[in-house]
């Protein structure tokens, strides 16, 4: 099979569509996505873990919500992983059943639990024993008891950005695993939940098998105590995590050495496993397209400043991310230089002293790697608007920058304006605050 991004007659191709062609539709910077990537990384994800007998595979909305990418992965059989009460509507809207919705996310508010349960989502992953009581207590409230299982913190440390870390105990997220029994076995006697098993995700971009291996380890563990406290373990959610390659030449373990690793690691479980992939399955299906406005010099090397910018792919300027900037019409020739963007800020810069193939002003280039965590993370920083979002399929693209209303989010989320459910805060649109 041909690469989804690949250069053809000596130009950069998106599937059969060439880039030039997409920029002159609808100009740069414009995210650009391959139906083909999408598809191919999904199944490589699902083929990977055929050694898993039970499973459920949900997205991590979060690392794209874009709704024609929603919904060609609802096709592909995929739930959601969400993190808040706008991307339930974005999974829903995208035809995603509500019984393959999982609710993960420190800070769920009342309201988004209400929404949640509105809905009838498969599964609240709770990340303290707090949540769980409000949950449950708002379940029997409305007649309901709503599955969920205990996320637990491993402290284990995941290797990959500090800022993307999730599992070591100085991080915000779950129980710590010590006191999970304890704290499992009070859930275990609400009405209103129906407990069902444990979760992690120990951080994103992993590229190191080890770590993971160690967390399921200690996650087996756990199992056997619950068990053996005599809860019904059920289901486990092992989170999302897996690593791309962003930088040519960059190892990343395959999905069928991680699927080989998860069936060996869980293989005494006996529940169904739960995984809620995000940057492996869009990561590499998407790049952000842009055109280079000046080449001017630099105390060092010359400055490529191109017209996306940080507010457009924030990665770079977050967690010095790598993404690998390759010419829409390659010569063959090479530069060393910065790249950066409009935006004022130092710190909208996507490379320094970089080795890439030679540009000029007015060249197509493109950042690769970009359809996780790239058009979701954008903002409109410097009153730049947000860019189109692009979807390809063989020869044909369209504009897919279709987005849930943003009424329709602060509804499910927090604004009173649209209040639904009860009265815990006061009709001020502007400021919400609590009642008193
Ligand atoms: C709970 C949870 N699940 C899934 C993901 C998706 O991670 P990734 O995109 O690395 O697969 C994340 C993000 O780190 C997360 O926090
Ligand atoms: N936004 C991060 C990933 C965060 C994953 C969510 N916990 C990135 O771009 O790499």
């Amino acid at each position: 099979m041909s690469l989804p991004f690949e250069c053809r007659d000596g130009v950069l191709h998106a599937e059969d569509v060439p880039l030039p062609a997409i920029a002159a539709a609808v100009g740069t910077p414009a995210y650009v996505y391959s139906t083909a990537a999408l598809r191919t990384s999904a199944r490589a994800f699902r083929a990977g873990l055929a050694p898993v007998p039970r499973k459920h595979l949900a997205f991590a909305v979060k690392a794209n919500p874009n709704l024609a990418v929603l919904r060609l992965l609802a096709e592909e059989g995929y739930g959601a992983d969400i993190v808040s009460a706008g991307e339930m509507l974005h999974a829903l809207a995208a035809g995603m059943p509500a019984s393959s919705i999982i609710f993960s996310g420190v800070g769920k508010s009342r309201r988004e639990l209400a929404a949640a349960l509105d809905a009838g989502i498969g599964q609240f992953n709770l990340e303290l024993e707090e949540e769980g009581v409000v949950l449950a207590a708002m379940a029997a409230a409305r007649g309901q008891r709503a599955s969920a299982v205990l996320r637990v913190n491993p402290d284990i440390d995941a290797g990959t950005h500090a800022k993307i870390s999730t599992g070591r105990k100085q991080n915000k997220f779950g129980v710590a695993i010590d006191d999970a029994v304890e704290i499992y076995a009070r859930l275990a006697r609400l009405d209103g939940l129906a407990l069902r098993g444990v979760a992690i995700h120990i951080g994103s971009q992993l590229l190191d098998l080890d770590p993971l291996e160690l967390a399921y380890s200690r996650v087996g563990s756990l199992v056997a105590d619950l068990r053996a406290a005599g809860h019904a373990i059920t289901h486990v959610d092992l989170g999302g995590g897996l690593g791309l390659s962003y930088r040519p030449g960059d190892v990343v373990p395959s999905p069928a050495a991680y699927g080989t690793m998860v069936a060996r690691a869980t293989r005494d479980w006996n529940v169904t496993l739960m995984f809620e992939p995000g940057r492996f399955v869009a990561g590499e299906a998407g790049v952000l397209l842009t055109e280079v406005l000046w080449v001017k010099p630099g105390a060092v090397v010359p400055y490529v400043i191109v017209d996306a910018a940080m507010n457009d792919l924030a990665r770079p300027a977050l967690y010095d991310a790598f993404h690998d900037f390759v010419a829409v019409h390659p010569t063959g020739a090479r530069m060393v230089a910065n790249i950066a963007g409009p935006v004022c800020e130092s710190g909208d810069t996507f490379a320094m002293g970089r080795d890439i193939d030679a540009v000029s002003a007015g060249d197509l280039a493109v950042f690769r790697t970009a359809g996780a965590y790239g058009a979701t993370m954008a903002s409109t920083y410097n009153c730049r608007a947000l860019v189109p979002e692009v979807l390809i399929d063989g020869g044909r693209f369209a504009v897919v920058a279709d987005r849930i209303a943003p009424e329709a989010m602060l509804a499910a989320q927090h604004i009173p304006l649209w209040m639904t459910h009860d009265d815990e805060y006061v009709s001020d649109p502007v400021s919400p605050r609590r009642a008193a």
